[in-house]
């Protein structure tokens, strides 16, 4: 085995991983554009951005999903929970912007 080998295969997969991050990053934009609609909609009905219920639904999926592809529970939950998290933050960021546009 020469260097060379170690790094030609070496930096094949990085770019492979790095153009699987940039989909990662890419569907995680949108899943966030769809909860902005869905921001929209509690302002507009005055419901609450948290949903305990639908969190604790989608979270069992989301370690479903992942026991598909071998992937740990800790990590299904953890990485939904993260992204919960975000989620509530920019939805209550929305509804307060446009609280604040219409003079609330
Ligand atoms: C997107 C929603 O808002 C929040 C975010 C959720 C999510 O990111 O999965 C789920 C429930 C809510 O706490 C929703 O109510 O569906």
């Amino acid at each position: 085995m020469t260097e060379k080998l170690w790094r030609d295969g070496i930096a094949m997969y990085r770019t492979e991983i790095d153009e699987i991050d940039k989909r990662v990053v890419e569907v995680l934009a949108s899943r966030f554009e769809v909860a902005k609609k869905v921001a929209a909609l509690k302002r507009a009905w005055r419901k609450p951005v948290l949903q305990r219920d639908r969190a604790v639904q989608v979270e069992r999926s989301y370690i479903a999903m992942g026991e598909r592809y071998q992937l740990s529970e800790q990590f299904m939950s953890r990485l939904y929970r993260l992204i919960h998290e975000e989620t509530c933050r920019m939805e209550r960021e929305m509804i307060q912007d446009e609280c604040a546009g219409q003079g609330n």
